[in-house]
């Protein structure tokens, strides 16, 4: 049976653009998809800004109707009370936010995340309505050991534990090996095949068939226009999570549309 996983395009801007800068990008982004036609039921957009980003960005898909959504780079595990420099899940439900991003490497490296802080915040998430986008991805020594399979495995059984197959079904998961984020170092298609397609036979053995065939797999490290289209032809690979390149609106729409590269 052919499987209709909609490919996901999601901008993370990381510690990067202002309120205003963020309102700009926007802009900018929306009108590069219109002029192109780009058909947001084929290729979903997303950005991800920074939390003091998120006010402003709502109010402009808001105001303007865009078809692009967003959504968060983090969330709290707990649900309110004295967690000084914290932002819940409620709030970012409240600011209209679609996803999150959850275990992103920059969290777990330089916030010391762990696997169960990790597993606690996209529980946290779906009990907000946010669809989480989980991050998972072996460092340079793994995959020089050639471990980076049972390494990322583990990464995501570890992260969906005691979640509910009917939430695990609406899990995004990224793909994104730490040697490849923000480098210029490109995993090869068939590297983000490997795992995003192990990724997706674990899901078939923790939930079933249906939810692996239907749970989108993104891959992220170094995505730019350039190689996009090579690593979405993976049968395995749902979409791209960007960082450096979903700053510059122009080139993060052309990635949303690797499409016209391959029909060009
Ligand atoms: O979340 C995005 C990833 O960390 C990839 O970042 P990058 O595209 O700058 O390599």
């Amino acid at each position: 049976m052919a499987t209709t996983r909609t490919p996901l395009m999601a901008g993370n801007w990381k510690m990067n653009l202002d309120h205003q800068q963020a309102i700009s990008t926007v802009q900018k982004l929306a009108w590069s998809l219109k002029d192109a036609k780009h058909d947001y039921s084929a290729v979903e957009v997303a950005v991800l800004p920074p939390f003091t980003d998120l006010r402003s960005v709502q109010t402009l898909v808001d105001g303007d109707k865009l078809e692009l959504v967003y959504g968060a780079q983090d969330l709290s595990r707990h649900e309110s009370g004295a967690y000084t420099g914290e932002i819940s899940g409620a709030m970012l439900a409240k600011l209209g936010c679609t996803y999150v991003a959850v275990g992103h490497s920059e969290r777990r490296e330089y916030h010391a995340e762990t696997d169960d802080l990790v597993n606690a915040k996209v529980r946290t998430a779906f009990a907000h309505g946010l669809t989480p986008i989980l991050c998972v991805g072996e460092g340079l020594d793994v995959r020089k050991a050639g471990d980076q399979v049972p390494y990322t495995l583990r990464q995501v059984e570890a992260a969906l534990a005691d979640v509910p197959p009917e939430q695990v079904a609406k899990i995004v998961i990224a793909y994104e090996p730490v040697w490849a984020i923000g480098t210029g170092e490109v995993a090869t298609p068939e590297d983000a095949q490997e795992v995003c397609g192990a990724i997706r036979r674990v899901l078939g053995e923790l939930c079933d068939q249906t939810v692996a065939e239907g749970v989108r797999v993104l891959y992220g490290g170094s995505v730019k226009s350039g190689n996009v289209a090579q690593i979405m032809a993976q049968p395995d690979v749902d979409g791209a999570l960007v960082g450096g390149a979903s700053l510059d609106p122009e080139e993060f729409a052309k990635i949303a549309r690797y499409q016209s590269h391959v029909t060009a």
